[in-house]
């Protein structure tokens, strides 16, 4: 057993707009009991739009539901028209900010050279990256997923000092289990997680390899994240449809009482 605190972030996508965040909010923060956060760290990741009101409520009733953004701009002000830099994620309380998620690579031409910018500018204003890396499925038929996905941690960890790295998160999605209902096997997501955990025991030690979680992404569930879970390199999801539902979202948290 690991002394990893597993995370559950629900990845929100473009969905919930600021009232529905509220009520999205309050209906987690009602159905999870205080000791659920104990053994299990809970985090939304909601629209750029709704943090503000997600901080509101955070804050008035001290809940300990963490919250981040979908994206971070690599620079800190100046000429991005429509970034959020890390300065204005930063004061709103942000913990995490999620980076180079399969969809931003795909339809932002973000490169794993952006993504190690961004991972940077996270790290600069105190937010948690939680660094999205997977394989496409042409990858994975070649059996290419895991030097695939290891390039891609390489690529957004250049030069990171050990002392960032350390608290960094790494979710592993493989794209071709994004909002498809096709899951990777509990055996998939081992084998990838683990890759991923001895890739960083190379970059920098075992002592920092052992801290740094690494999450699952890809059709997680109330049904199917218990076996995920089982896996030893596996320390959380990130959840996408799924977090949409408080009550699954709630089920995939209380993944223990199965
Ligand atoms: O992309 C994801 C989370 O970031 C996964 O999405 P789904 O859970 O909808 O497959």
């Amino acid at each position: 057993m690991s002394d990893r605190t597993p995370l559950m972030a629900g990845n929100w996508k473009m969905n919930l707009n600021h009232l529905e965040a509220i009520a999205h909010v309050q209906k987690l923060a009602f159905a999870l009991a205080d000791k659920d956060y104990d053994t299990v760290e809970v985090a939304v990741l909601p629209p750029f739009t709704d943090l503000r009101s997600v901080q509101t409520l955070v804050d008035g009733d001290k809940l300990k539901i963490k919250y981040g953004a979908q994206d971070i701009s690599a620079h800190d002000s100046g000429a991005y028209t429509g970034e959020i830099s890390g300065p204005m994620l930063a004061k709103l309380k942000c913990t995490y900010a999620t980076i180079g998620h399969s969809e931003r690579r795909q339809y932002h031409g973000e490169t794993d050279q952006v993504c190690n910018a961004k991972v940077k500018a996270a790290y600069k204003h105190g937010i948690t990256p939680i660094l999205c890396v997977g394989e496409g499925l042409e990858v994975r038929k070649a059996g290419q997923h895991v030097p695939h996905t290891l390039a891609q941690v390489d690529g957004a960890l250049e030069d990171l000092p050990a002392e960032q790295a350390e608290s960094i998160v790494i979710a592993y999605e493989p794209v071709w289990a994004i909002g498809t209902g096709e899951v990777a096997t509990p055996e998939d997501a081992q084998e990838v997680c683990s890759a991923i955990r001895k890739r960083l025991a190379e970059l920098y030690n075992k002592d920092l390899a052992d801290k740094v979680r690494i999450q699952y992404g890809g059709s997680v569930k109330a049904a199917n994240i218990a076996a995920i879970m089982a896996k030893p390199d596996v320390d959380g999801a990130l959840i996408g449809g799924a977090a949409l539902d408080a009550d699954e979202f709630v089920k995939i948290v209380r993944f223990r009482d199965q």
